[in-house]
């Protein structure tokens, strides 16, 4: 199965004065330890990496480390995650069926996760990787006013992979330019079409590197996982 890993970000809440996925975390590019997860999910067959062209030889360099087995592809990216990932499905064979979406930040996603998120897909048209939430969660009105209270029986933390039926993503990647919609994930577009997205259980692990403090805390869980 094609996977598409958008890794075209400024890391601005990281703090970062470049790629937060160019970051070193356990002796790796923050990218390398993703891309090693889809070089090792057996299901995952082609890649496509979604950059900003001055990230290229950066990239180019942790691939040439990493020799990867799989074919790599590496695809412009766009000022929004959602235009990166609009251009990395373009750039799909014209045969794709299937494609799982997987950030670069999340690069602690296990290879057992994508296989699963693949093996699911076979059978929906759309899906995501989520978890429970654990925290109550509240909705606030601009004035910093709590409205609402959902039940937390019915919310879920959207993680990825999200994995999608390709033609049907593109149509709604493309309704969405239409009508000018600006959403944080892919899933929100198959919804706003009316399209049924399905829940896989993600991994608490699975966090996206977005804070100085998630390093620390995917640090931690590397050294769990590595067992040093
Ligand atoms: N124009 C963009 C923005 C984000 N991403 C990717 O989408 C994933 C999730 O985005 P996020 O964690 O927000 O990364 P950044 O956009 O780099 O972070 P920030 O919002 O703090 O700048 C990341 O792997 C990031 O590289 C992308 O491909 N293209
Ligand atoms: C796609 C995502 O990881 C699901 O939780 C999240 O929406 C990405 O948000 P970001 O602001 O682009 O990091």
């Amino acid at each position: 199965m094609h996977l598409l890993i958008p890794a075209a970000g400024m890391g601005r809440r990281m703090g970062s004065d470049r790629n937060k996925l160019l970051l070193t975390l356990m002796g790796k590019p923050i990218l390398a330890w993703t891309l090693l997860a889809a070089e090792a999910a057996d299901d995952v067959t082609s890649i496509g990496i979604i950059g900003q062209p001055a990230d290229q030889s950066d990239f180019q360099q942790i691939l040439g480390e990493l020799s990867l087995s799989k074919p790599v592809q590496l695809i412009q990216g766009g000022d929004t995650r959602q235009e990166s990932v609009y251009n990395g499905l373009q750039a799909l064979p014209a045969d794709a069926q299937r494609v799982l979406i997987h950030d670069g930040a999340r690069c602690l996603a296990t290879p057992q996760l994508l296989n699963r998120c693949a093996a699911v897909l076979l059978d929906c048209p759309g899906l995501i990787a989520a978890v429970p939430v654990k925290d109550t969660i509240k909705v606030v009105d601009p004035t910093g006013v709590i409205q609402d209270t959902p039940d937390r029986k019915n919310l879920w933390a959207a993680q990825t992979p999200q994995g999608f039926d390709v033609q049907l993503l593109k149509q709604c990647h493309d309704k969405g330019r239409t009508l000018g919609w600006e959403v944080t994930d892919d899933a929100a577009l198959f919804e706003r079409c009316g399209l049924p997205v399905r829940i896989v259980e993600g991994e608490e692990t699975n966090l996206k590197v977005t804070t100085p403090v998630d390093l620390a805390i995917a640090e931690f869980i590397l050294r769990q996982r590595l067992g040093l």
